[in-house]
């Protein structure tokens, strides 16, 4: 039988007896450790925060070209902020590249748009015109704090629950570095999703530390089956109050390895009938150390018979890595990797 995420109530996070409270934090690791995902029900964002978000998302994305052209991100920059035009992150290259493939033309076939901290100087977030789409960049600052408080104290059940300090993951990540990441897949036919050669999403592991997906009505999302790699499960959408949290790669680096992070990958829902697979959105935000914090394994975790398996990087430093790695250079001359 195919194993399916738990899906846990978040209530006990910080409500109800000492032992709901142990209950929740126990089952919570052990489904992030088991599995590398969790769903969440009555979680502290706001339902009519998740959905006046979708909305303004929905709203986003049907936006002229010429209003969201401003907005373009700039891959060499490290960190993502704004609009990655249709098929221009290619996720192929993060999980999938065997190496063997000469002139790959794998994309994705999706648009997405990413900001972060509204107080961010460093790399400071790129709205559309606030008349084109009003309130959208404070719907999005809402969402992001809401997200971002979740974060941080999912971070501490997890440290208690492993009898660590329970700020130890927490200190490092004020959100100073996370990023909401809106996605849009328009309707494809399904030949062509079925051909291989374009995906929704490729598999992948996030960045950063935990991710939060606030999942579409339209199913697509699945989970690496861990007792038969390279298979997928789908993640069945069951109601707009639903969050699914996902381990991401800064805390498998931290944990050295302990704590996996979530393969996953989105695709046609399993549900769907006719010929072409509808448009769907998603709405993710990944929760990242600091820039500074360094995302190698943490003393915690090594040991004599511990090695570490991973080398010492600032977040910065590696979230610039794993970037570069999905928005490729053209592969040779006279090749392009455009869909
Ligand atoms: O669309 C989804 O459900 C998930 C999106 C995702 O995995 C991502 O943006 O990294
Ligand atoms: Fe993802």
């Amino acid at each position: 039988m195919s194993p399916s995420i738990p899906i846990l109530d978040a209530t006990f996070m910080a409500k109800g007896t000492a032992e709901e409270r142990a209950a929740f934090g126990q089952k919570f690791l052990e489904s992030m450790t088991e599995y590398g995902f969790v769903k969440l029900v009555n979680h502290s964002v706001p339902l009519p925060v998740v959905e006046d978000t979708f909305s303004k998302i929905k709203q986003f994305f049907k936006l002229p070209f010429d209003v969201k052209r401003p907005t373009i991100n700039d891959p060499k920059k490290g960190q993502q902020r704004g609009w990655s035009p249709p098929g221009e992150e290619k996720t192929w290259w993060l999980e999938s590249n065997t190496g063997d493939v000469e002139s790959p033309r794998f994309s994705d076939n999706k648009e997405s748009f990413d900001c972060g901290d509204p107080k961010d100087k460093q790399f400071p977030n790129q709205w559309p015109a606030e008349s084109a789409l009003p309130g959208y960049q404070a719907t999005m600052d809402q969402f992001y704090y809401d997200c971002g408080q979740l974060c941080v104290n999912l971070l501490e059940v997890l440290a208690a629950q492993m009898n660590l300090d329970p700020k130890l993951f927490s200190s490092k990540c004020t959100n100073e570095a996370s990023t909401i990441r809106i996605n849009h897949f328009p309707p494809i036919d399904r030949q062509t999703l079925e051909s291989g050669q374009v995906s929704r999403i490729w598999p992948h592991n996030d960045f950063g530390i935990i991710s939060l997906v606030f999942p579409d009505r339209t199913g697509g999302l699945e989970y690496e089956d861990r007792e038969n790699p390279g298979t997928f499960i789908p993640m069945p959408y069951n109601g707009d109050d639903e969050v699914v949290v996902i381990i991401s790669e800064t805390f498998q680096r931290w944990t050295n390895g302990a704590v996996r992070a979530g393969l996953h990958r989105v695709t046609k829902p399993v549900d769907m009938v006719g010929d072409v697979v509808p448009e769907r959105w998603s709405l993710v935000y990944f929760c990242k150390a600091d820039r500074h914090i360094n995302v190698g394994p943490l003393k915690e975790f090594v040991g004599p018979e511990r090695q570490p398996l991973y080398e010492d990087l600032t977040a910065l430093e590696y979230q610039a890595m794993r970037n570069a790695v999905h928005y490729p250079e053209p592969v040779a001359e006279g090749v392009s990797v455009e869909a």
